[in-house]
């Protein structure tokens, strides 16, 4: 059969061996025509298009391991995916300045009581350091049609991890056990480890191995950073970890209560959280829920209250707001809203203030990893408002001086 159109069959090779025609099993037996596949696709017919499975065995990761990647999905999604890494692989890892580093893992995998293994700090981690950075090495379409059968989508996704060169890297991860459910060991795997994320509108499950050894907090002391264009995820520290703490980030939203936290990890990751607040009295579980309900409450305010133009009222919403969420210890999960504050303030003419935020929104965009996707143009656009915050205030901003 011919290759789906969308998918430009039939165009010159692209020069960027990350922007690859778009394959299936029809690709004939010239590995050099599966690039940059290592292994031919093996696919499974649908009603409008194949399901295929693509690997890169020997995609090395920025400290030289081989681990690969294999993605689970349509030929047309596959080169959506790979056409947004840009970068070369060892991006993720050079975009972030040496003094943010470490030169070696700062933490052990051990058992960690009550959960399995986990990552407990082996020296001391300033808050704002780089804990790891790691590449995808699974990832699979997070919704099939219906007409593929169970036991295709399983085959795809064993051959997936199998034609890996470190599959015991995926299959060495946490398992529930789930074989009574007629789920198999990849399967299991997936629900256990995976991280539901969207690229270019579409939902995949991701397995980062490394990643995949950090348990839950409910208020962890890391905080994770995705970057589309590397496909990579880097993990910070969002305080000073000492040694023999163990590392922790949050599977859930931050302004989720007990009981709604309780609810998600049971019926989506199948477990029961023993973290420190979920463990504590019941008393400080409910001065937190009230906290996290008060964020959510004063999130919306903030919104509402701005497009009213109450702009006052609004940042007296937002300052209440990142004072709870500092007395939650969430601040660092808040990134997402400085450019508010940031907005807020240039409408009432405090440029002092609007130039902080502005500082803080686009450290959240570019500070944090390479960014992809929309996050390109927010760069460009925070660069943007910075600079004429900086000519109303009448200076002149650091980056053009150095351009001089
Ligand atoms: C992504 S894995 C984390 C690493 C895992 N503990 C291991 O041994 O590899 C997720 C699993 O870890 C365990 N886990 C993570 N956070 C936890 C928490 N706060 N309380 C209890 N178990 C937790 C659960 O079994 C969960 O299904």
């Amino acid at each position: 059969s011919t290759p789906p159109e969308q998918c430009g069959w039939g165009l010159p090779r692209s020069p960027l061996q990350y922007l690859p025609l778009c394959l299936d099993d029809t690709a004939g037996p010239d590995p050099s025509i599966w690039a940059p596949w290592t292994h031919k696709p093996f696919c499974v017919e649908a009603h409008e298009t194949p399901w295929c499975v693509y690997t890169n065995a020997a995609v090395p990761r920025a400290n030289g391991k081989r681990r690969g990647i294999s993605i689970v999905t349509t030929p047309a999604l596959a080169a959506d995916v790979l056409d947004l890494t840009r970068h070369p692989l060892g991006a993720a890892f050079d975009a972030i300045p040496p003094e943010k580093k470490f030169d070696a893992l700062p933490y052990e995998v051990r058992d960690v009581p009550g959960k399995g293994k986990g990552a407990v700090a082996t020296r001391k981690i300033e808050k704002g350091r780089v804990v790891l950075i790691d590449h995808v090495m699974v990832l699979a379409t997070a919704e099939f049609p219906a007409d593929v059968m169970h036991e295709e989508v399983q085959d795809l996704l064993s051959r997936g991890v199998e034609q890996l060169s470190e599959s015991g890297s995926v299959y060495g991860l946490a398992q529930k056990g789930r074989e009574e459910q007629g789920l198999t060991e990849v399967e299991d795997v997936l629900l256990t480890n995976s991280f539901e994320i969207a690229v270019a509108d579409q939902p995949y499950m991701w397995i980062f191995p490394d990643l995949s050894r950090l348990n839950h907090a409910c208020s962890s002391n890391a905080i994770m950073h995705f970057s589309e264009t590397t496909l990579a995820m880097t993990v910070w520290s969002s305080r000073d970890i000492e040694p023999g703490e163990e590392i922790t980030i949050t599977y859930s939203d931050a302004d989720m209560t007990y009981a709604e936290r309780k609810k998600t990890f049971s019926e989506v990751w199948g477990f029961d959280c023993t973290c420190n607040l979920c463990t504590a009295s019941e008393e400080r579980r409910n001065a937190s829920d009230a906290r996290r309900l008060k964020i959510h409450m004063l999130r919306e305010r903030v919104l509402k209250r701005a497009k009213e133009g109450d702009f006052k009222r609004a940042i007296k919403a937002t300052e209440e707001l990142f004072q709870v969420a500092d007395e939650e210890g969430l601040t660092p999960h808040m990134g997402d809203l400085y450019e508010i504050p940031a907005r807020l303030y240039y409408q009432i003419g405090d440029l002092e203030k609007a130039r902080e935020y502005t500082k803080r929104s686009l450290y959240q965009v570019e500070g944090l990893g390479v960014p992809g996707g929309k996050d390109i143009e927010r760069v460009e656009v925070l660069k943007g408002v910075l600079s004429r915050i900086e000519n109303e205030m009448g200076e002149v901003s650091e980056g053009a001086e150095e351009n001089k």
